[in-house]
């Protein structure tokens, strides 16, 4: 019996890996972590019966203990508790579906705990990648993709052991704004930019998807999860999201992976990697399909994309600032306090301000997040 601790088990990834929990006898759930909803995890606590769980507000860790005191469950709340969670001896795997930065440190102590990660949670490894990858070398872990993209790119390397890869193709649906222009999205509300064409998501990833940040978070995360150089990775349209990625290797043959935008498939994979499993749900019919499309990002109107491959390319703290400033800058769009377009000029503006730090530690990564927070909130200071 396989068991798996989730951080953000009240959200979009941690609710589906419940529901693959559901559906597979051999595996429990031994600890589980919310943000606010207690009303969801005392739920899921009923259900799975997990050791331990936390709530990151205190006074809601406070109200969930009352509720469950008929259970022997311990509940804890904040960064420790996250950790004790992410550490929780009896978990092999611990499943980060946070969404955040936060995730940085639990993942962190998860590792040194042996625990193998499935990771959803992009923005841990954009911003210390550096750390991270070489520390799950060291612990002897895997870093099991979760994202759509990196589990397709994961499963097309499968069995290809050291055989040379030429391209990595990362495929994005282009986000409901796709094929407009700058001019257009001048008044685009928030309404408008939650509605992905093709995947249900948490709402901080949606934004990410519209801007094409998402996309460059994720030429960030391939880069630490597959070691690959930055010119070996490739963005492509395919609106249909129906190519997850592709791999290309030396001799031009080219591996993809294919399926209906469901997120149960990666994560059931990373779960019980190198097995496949049933799994219900739509089949792609080819024929219903009709045709598969491909365009070139437009990195002029979607400058979120072009400022990650820079952030990329700069490497050092300049990932974190890329990151945290887009964190602070898509809660205040969803928050209304600033327009669209706001979110990438924001973003450039916090890394020209920014003084690179090579080699960044945790503590620095920190420290650097809450430097640009400051920034961001003088700037767009009334
Ligand atoms: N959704 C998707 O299909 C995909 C998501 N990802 C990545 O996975 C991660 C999660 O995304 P998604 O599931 O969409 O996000 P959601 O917003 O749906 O869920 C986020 C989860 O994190 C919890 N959380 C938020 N703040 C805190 C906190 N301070 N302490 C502890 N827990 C917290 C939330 O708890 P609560 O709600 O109780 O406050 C919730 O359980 C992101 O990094 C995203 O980029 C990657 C690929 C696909
Ligand atoms: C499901 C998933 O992995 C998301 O990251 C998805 O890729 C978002 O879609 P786009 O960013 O391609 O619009
Ligand atoms: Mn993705």
């Amino acid at each position: 019996m396989k068991s798996i601790s989730i951080l953000g088990s009240t959200g979009s990834i941690g609710t589906q890996t419940l529901e693959v929990v559901r559906n597979n006898k051999d595996i429990k759930v031994t600890a589980l972590s919310a943000g606010h909803n207690i009303d969801l995890l005392e739920k899921q606590i009923r259900e799975f019966h997990p050791a331990i769980v936390c709530v990151w507000d205190e006074q809601k860790g406070k109200d969930l203990a009352l509720r469950i005191k008929d259970l022997s469950v311990s509940v804890v709340t904040g960064m420790e508790g996250l950790i004790d969670c992410a550490t929780e001896k009896q978990a092999d795997i611990v499943v980060t579906a946070v969404v955040g930065m936060i995730g940085i440190l639990p993942t962190i102590e998860a590792i040194k705990a042996g625990k193998d990660i499935a990771l959803a949670n992009k923005e841990t490894l954009v911003t210390a990648g550096h750390i991270i990858a070489p520390l799950a070398k060291e612990y002897g872990v895997r870093l099991l993709p979760v994202d759509s993209e990196h589990s397709a790119i994961f499963q097309a390397l499968h069995g290809e052991g050291k055989n040379e890869v030429s391209r990595i193709i990362l495929t994005a649906s282009g986000g409901p704004f796709r094929g407009k222009k700058r001019k257009e999205l001048e008044h685009i509300q928030v309404e408008d930019a939650l509605k992905h064409p093709n995947w249900s998501m948490g709402r901080k990833i949606t934004i990410d998807s519209s801007t094409l940040v998402n996309k460059g978070l994720e030429v960030m995360e391939a880069k630490w999860l597959f070691n690959a150089p930055l010119d070996k990775i490739q963005v492509v349209i395919q609106p249909q999201s129906v190519i997850h990625s592709a791999v290309e290797f030396i001799d031009g043959g080219i591996i993809a992976q294919l399926g209906t935008p469901d997120m149960k498939l990666p994560i059931q994979y990373a779960l019980f990697y190198p097995d496949r499993r049933g799994l219900k749900g739509e089949r792609i019919d080819f024929f219903k399909l009709g045709q598969l499309t491909f365009e070139e990002p437009d990195f002029e109107t979607f400058t979120g994309l072009k400022l990650a491959y820079e952030a990329a390319r700069e490497g050092g703290s300049i990932p974190t600032v890329y990151n945290a400033a887009n964190e602070l800058a898509v809660a205040k769009f969803l928050n209304r306090e600033i327009k669209y377009l706001d979110i990438a000029d924001i973003i450039g503006a916090a890394m020209k301000k920014h003084k690179k730090v090579e080699n960044p530690s945790v503590g620095q990564i920190l420290n650097i997040e809450n430097e640009t927070y400051d920034f961001i909130n003088e700037l767009t200071k009334e």
